[in-house]
């Protein structure tokens, strides 16, 4: 690493400016951005916890390309591995990834680039599970041994809690890097972390508590409207989703319409709405169901919607497809449906709906979904179909999948349950979020991350703060075909075990 004289220090940071608007075309640093940024360029361990399409990927990707050496990115999904490298390499940046998708001659190159010790890539993404591997890591070693490993970038950095929503086991090996490498600076991001999460990175990372700096920013996303609507078991929501979509699109067309007679020309459109059909809305559908996927993918298509699925069952080749069309805006690919395959960090700015059709798991994976929608800033709008039925089949599967696992486990079986109890508050707290007819969901949102936020008005961006007396009077009418029985066994009550 370079020495980090008070020179070097003042020369990378006016870099930044520059690097910004020439390497990645933007005109500004969001707020804090430029914080973080200096804060990794400083050699300090970073934590940063911000909203969903805050920008946090620019913090380790800015100070990868202004600073010397490889920076190592380590992310958990392919599909949104795939995202960030194609944005990368379209802004001309040295970028490779690692995994076992990548056909042999690519990888031999990667590899060849690291033995060398002086890498050219500027960035290279690699799944945690690659990081165990010890050919993996003896490149590595030669990389640093000639000072050339810049920075460890943890993205999605939740996913190393056993308390977190995503809990991936081979976050935890990346204690690896700081133990062989304790002079190279870590910078571990999330969007979701709660007190508990936040620690459990901080401790199982190894950051350097003297050389450490917290960002933690708030999780408020103004421009999204959230908004539950209640169905009930007899009826599925699609008749309900299809009128209110053709109603959007029409008030889309009609709008873009409007704007092109105003102006006399499609110049008041951008150049993404004009390569899409006008009458046309982004969005996403994220069901639990793979065959949901398929079949409601369909049905929109024979009612001319174009809709594509995704899930993890799909040909590698189809999900690039449609992964790829959907980015682009093509014909055809306006709506994916998809399983939660598709949540993390995928970034597509103008993605103008996310629909829930049934309650998510975790509290924790509604917010990075719904955190799809609405990246360039615009309105957009969140919708959660909630249905008791589908709570207590959650529910149901979720207390088989921990016996089934304790039982596998007789040894493990405590902390299997410790974990399933975590994850059973987590979607107890979404559920009591869709029941909840009488505060703010912005708020509700903040206050599951402990987020205080005393004075928060939100602008008429969820359904309570638009008409709660409308909001009651639906969940009364939604939910009425339920036998829903306050002194049954509540969902609560279910839940409430001892570890
Ligand atoms: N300073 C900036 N000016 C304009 N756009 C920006 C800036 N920083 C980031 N962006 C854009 O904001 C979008 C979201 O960024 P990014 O994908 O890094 O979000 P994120 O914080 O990782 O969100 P998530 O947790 O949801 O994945 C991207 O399209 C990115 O190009």
């Amino acid at each position: 690493m370079r020495p980090s004289t008070s020179k070097h220090v003042r020369r990378q940071h006016v870099d930044i400016d520059f690097t910004l608007r020439r390497v990645f075309k933007k005109q500004a640093f969001r707020p804090v951005q430029r914080e973080v940024i200096t804060a990794a360029l400083d050699g300090n361990d970073v934590y940063i916890q911000a909203a969903t399409s805050f920008g946090k990927s620019l913090c380790f990707q800015l100070p990868a390309v202004v600073d010397h050496g490889i920076t190592i990115v380590v992310s958990p999904l392919l599909a949104l591995v795939d995202n960030q490298v194609s944005a990368l390499r379209a802004a001309n940046i040295k970028v490779a990834t690692l995994n076992s998708q990548i056909p042999r001659p690519e990888r031999d190159d990667i590899l060849s680039d690291l033995r060398c010790g002086h890498p050219h890539t500027r960035l290279l993404y690699v799944t945690p599970e690659y990081c165990k591997l010890s050919h993996f890591r003896r490149h590595l070693e030669i990389v640093h041994a000639q000072r050339e490993l810049a920075r460890i970038a943890v993205d999605e950095a939740h996913c190393i809690s056993e308390w977190g929503h995503d809990f991936r086991p081979a976050f935890l090996d990346l204690r690896w890097f700081k133990t062989t490498f304790p002079d190279v600076p870590i910078i571990a991001l999330t969007a979701t972390a709660t007190s508990r999460v936040r620690r459990d990175i901080i401790d199982a990372l190894g950051l350097n508590r003297h050389k450490l700096r917290v960002f933690e920013m708030t999780t408020l996303r103004p421009n999204i409207h959230y908004e539950v609507r209640f169905k009930s078991d007899d009826k599925g929501p699609y008749d309900d989703f299809l009128k209110w979509l053709r109603a959007a699109q029409g008030r889309r067309a009609a709008r873009l319409a409007a704007a092109e007679e105003r102006d006399g020309r499609r110049s008041a459109l951008n150049d993404k709405d004009k390569s899409q059909d006008p009458g046309t809305l982004p969005g996403i559908i994220y069901t639990l169901y793979r065959k949901d996927c398929e079949s409601l993918a369909a049905q929109l298509r024979s009612d001319g919607i174009g809709a594509i699925p995704y899930h993890a069952g799909l040909p590698k080749e189809t999900k690039a497809d449609h992964l790829a069309g959907w980015v682009a805006g093509r014909p055809g690919y306006a709506v994916v449906v998809a399983t939660t395959a598709f949540g993390m960090g995928i970034d597509k700015e103008d993605v103008r709906f996310v629909v829930h059709w049934q309650i998510p798991k975790t509290f924790e994976g509604y917010y990075q979904e719904a955190g799809r929608a609405g990246r360039d800033g615009k309105a957009a709008r969140c919708v959660l179909y909630y249905g008791r039925e589908d709570r207590d089949r959650a529910l149901t599967l979720m207390l088989r999948d921990a016996l089934t696992k304790a039982a596998g486990r007789m040894q493990k079986a405590e902390p299997e349950l410790a974990k399933m109890k975590n994850r059973s508050e987590s979607f107890q707290e979404l559920f009591m979020y869709c029941e909840n007819t009488g505060a703010c969901r912005h708020r509700l949102i903040c206050d599951y991350f402990g987020e205080a936020t005393p004075s928060m008005h939100c602008q008429f961006a969820c359904d309570w703060c638009k008409d709660a007396k409308d909001l009651a009077e639906r969940k009364e009418k939604g939910l009425v075909a339920e036998n829903w029985c306050e002194d049954q066994m509540t969902p609560y009550g279910l839940l409430s075990w001892e570890t």
